[in-house]
């Protein structure tokens, strides 16, 4: 089992009514949506999952203004808050991202003005929840939560830990070495996390990526150096990063793990050929079926009239389709950067 807190150490979802109306209107999952392209079904599926799921808590979608009005619409039809975003980018830099869209995953941080919220739980769109996670919102404060990556995948072959065969999911395997100084401080992946929204803490984030120059994993280096102190590491039930399957399944428990990140190479579902490497495997097939038999479900598609009558009986609505927010942006200089799609 990787380090971090246990699984059990999450306090169970007693009375979800009471906390979600306690603090119902400042909680809310939120995505971030960008471009023309298909990664607008991951956050339909996203929104259909966390119904399925039962979450007490709307989906907020974070979008560049590249994305389409026909996907918006989508959307808020799937009762998406939906929250038009300025792009952020890095200071000028000749880096080579691991992936070249990378560049625009920095405008992720945008999610951290969204002061309206006290606490939201951030999943990519390619991320899919299988069981209630809503409990995540009654963490304590004053943390940033999040599942510890794996460095074992070609992706990481810029950097030391890949050229010794170090990862931190199985610290003993490779011990680091002592003339290469102290190990790595734990890494998150930043598919999700928990965290909470402060103008402070983003005009904070702002200035210091004007300062910081732009690393392989873009943004995902950028919070990890950002909030070394306050990293609190989660059990990998809430983010299965899938090449876990195939790099550390002695850390894997596959009947527990409550949310699955598809972001292996080839595992997109709405992509998915089953020809990339590892791709072919009965338990990648099956987790991308999954994610389709979501997405299929005509069943969990939002109903407006439901959540009035939920809204009725005193349970909370699970998202309110509202328009889109244009929030004011204090000026970030940015260069143009290939579209996203
Ligand atoms: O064309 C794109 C590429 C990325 N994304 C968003 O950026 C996130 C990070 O990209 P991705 O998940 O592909 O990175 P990975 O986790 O696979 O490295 C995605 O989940 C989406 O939320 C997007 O909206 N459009
Ligand atoms: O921009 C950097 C990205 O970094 C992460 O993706 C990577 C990274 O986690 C590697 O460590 C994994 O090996 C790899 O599979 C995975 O795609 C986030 O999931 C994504 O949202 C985004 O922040
Ligand atoms: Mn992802």
């Amino acid at each position: 089992m990787a380090p971090g807190l246990p699984a059990d150490s999450f306090s169970a979802p007693v009375n979800k009514i009471s906390s979600a109306t306690a603090g119902y209107s400042k909680r809310a999952y939120v995505t971030f949506l960008a471009g023309n392209g298909d990664y607008v079904k991951g956050v339909v599926g996203l929104a259909k999952g966390l119904r399925k799921a039962k979450s007490a808590y709307p989906l907020v979608v974070a979008m560049l203004p590249d994305v389409p009005e026909e996907h918006r619409e989508m959307l808020k039809a799937q009762g998406c808050i939906v929250r038009e975003i300025e792009p952020i980018y890095p200071p000028e830099n000749q880096i080579q991202f691991a992936m070249a869209y990378y560049v625009i995953n920095y405008s992720k941080l945008r999610i951290w003005n969204f002061e309206e919220y006290s606490k939201m739980v951030y999943l990519d769109a390619d991320i899919q929840v299988y069981d209630n996670i809503d409990h995540l919102f009654d963490e304590p404060d004053g943390y940033f939560y999040a599942v510890m990556d794996c460095f074992c995948e070609k992706t990481w072959s810029h950097s030391k830990q890949y050229s010794i065969g170090y990862c931190q999911q199985c610290p003993d395997k490779v011990v680091w070495p002592a003339e290469m100084g102290s190990p790595p401080p734990l890494y998150f992946n930043a598919g999700m996390f928990a965290f909470e929204p402060s103008a402070l803490t983003y005009e904070s984030l702002l200035e210091t990526l004007r300062i910081t120059p732009p690393t392989p994993f873009a943004e995902q280096d950028f919070l990890n150096m950002f909030f070394q102190q306050m990293y609190k590491p989660i059990p990998l039930a809430y983010n299965l990063v899938l090449a876990m399957l195939w790099r550390h399944p002695e850390n894997v428990e596959l009947e527990k793990v409550k949310v699955v990140h598809y972001c292996a190479a080839g595992s997109k579902p709405w992509r998915y050929t089953g020809v990339e490497t590892n791709m072919d495997r009965e338990d990648i097939k099956l987790l991308v079926k999954k994610w389709w038999d979501i997405y299929d479900d005509e069943s969990l598609d939002f109903k407006p009239e439901s959540s009035i009558e939920e809204a009725a009986e005193g349970t909370p609505m699970r998202s309110l389709i509202m328009g889109s927010v244009p929030v004011p942006e204090p000026a970030v200089s940015y260069i143009p950067a290939p579209s996203a799609a």
